[in-house]
């Protein structure tokens, strides 16, 4: 049964005096604040009860278009959520099972609940909203929520495939905050995990090479990627890399900028930028890894960001980039200003 005004009440619209010590809002006392909720399960069920929720649905967060028709995640109060359980008569995962994601600029804490046990449309009904799955939500929502949808997904899939110890088979308990297990049997801690991936974008002084798997979407060309190998440094990953996919040696690299990556499990991605002497610029592409490999001018770079991403089911332009959520597209439109910094020097 749905409540006559199901959104009476239960839409976080503005942040609540946490039950806890009230910090001024700067940086450093919300980063303690969810410190201290990671490691003491009490605090953290008392601003659970003062926090907001963002709903997924077997792992699709649920989203709402904004007046502007912007899209922004579903925040509901804790209380909102009790009620909506209980109309939905859950007996399923309860609200302890919502997950620490962050900390609003008013020291309101973010969680996530999964409420995949429910009927998905009617749950998006009562609320409002839409699961949308997360390759399109990710698109979708404004950078900073778009991270933030990203990291609840990844915690909650993390939650969800790792119930047992992987040394004693038996089960895994986890903290308030969700921030680790411990095994029911050996204590063993275990931790959520990201796999390093480095990214770079390779240049010639005055060309940027790109490459795409046959798995990319037609037409879309991006920077040289790699999972680092155990025991890897971040420069050794990108020397090996390089030299697998596309038969090139590095001289110079430089760190750029780094993000976590949701697809398809949760990497974190280390951006570069790297040059090759001119005169070694000849590709041999592993063509077991990249359909195609090349190198492109500023002008052709320019052009194809200016294209943006295409719209579904249009033909796609023969070339475009990655949207801007993506780290590959930060490290292009860098490399690009650089080039056009240059020209207008020389
Ligand atoms: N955010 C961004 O801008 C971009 C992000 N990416 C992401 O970077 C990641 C890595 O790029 P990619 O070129 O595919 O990497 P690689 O060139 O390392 O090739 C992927 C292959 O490496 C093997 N592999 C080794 N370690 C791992 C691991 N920890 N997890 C999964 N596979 C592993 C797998 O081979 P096998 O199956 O044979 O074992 C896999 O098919 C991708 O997940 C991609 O989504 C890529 C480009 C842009
Ligand atoms: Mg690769």
């Amino acid at each position: 049964m749905l409540l006559l005004n199901p959104l009476r009440g239960i839409l976080s619209a503005r942040p609540q005096v946490l039950g806890l010590t009230r910090f001024s809002s700067s940086f450093v006392s919300r980063m303690r604040f969810l410190n201290r909720l990671k490691q003491d399960d009490e605090a953290c069920a008392a601003a659970l009860q003062d926090g907001q929720l963002v709903l997924f649905h077997r792992l699709q967060p649920l989203l709402q278009r904004g007046p502007t028709g912007t899209f922004r995640p579903v925040t509901l109060t804790c209380s909102g959520v009790q009620s909506l359980l209980q109309n939905f008569g859950s007996d399923g995962p309860l609200l302890e099972d919502s997950i620490l994601i962050g900390c609003s600029e008013q020291n309101q804490a973010q969680f996530c609940l999964d409420v995949g046990h429910l009927d998905q449309a009617a749950v998006a009904e009562f609320c409002a909203g839409t699961f949308i799955d997360l390759r399109k939500s990710f698109f979708l929502l404004p950078g900073p929520a778009a991270q933030l949808v990203a990291k609840a997904q990844a915690l909650l899939r993390w939650h969800q495939t790792n119930g047992f110890c992987s040394a004693t088979g038996q089960p895994t308990h986890r903290n308030r905050a969700g921030s680790q297990r411990v095994c029911s049997s050996s204590s063993t801690i275990y931790y959520p995990k990201m796999s390093p991936v480095v990214i770079v974008l390779l240049s010639d002084g005055s060309r940027c090479l790109l490459g795409r798997q046959a798995s990319f979407p037609r037409g879309m060309y991006s920077a040289l990627a790699g999972f680092c190998d155990m025991g890897e440094t971040l420069e050794e990953t990108l020397h090996r890399e390089v030299a697998e996919e596309v038969g090139l040696e590095v001289q110079d690299v430089s760190y750029s900028s780094s993000q976590h990556w949701p697809f398809p499990h949760s990497s974190f991605m280390l951006g570069c930028h790297a040059t090759v002497s001119p005169a070694h610029t000849q590709l041999d592409v592993d063509r077991s890894e990249l359909e195609d490999a090349r190198w492109f001018t500023p002008e052709e770079i320019s052009s194809a960001l200016q294209a943006g991403v295409p719209p579904r089911g249009g033909r796609p332009p023969d070339v475009w980039l990655p949207p801007k959520h993506a780290v590959a597209h930060h490290l292009i439109t860098e490399w690009r200003d650089r080039q056009r910094h240059l020209q207008a020097s020389e």
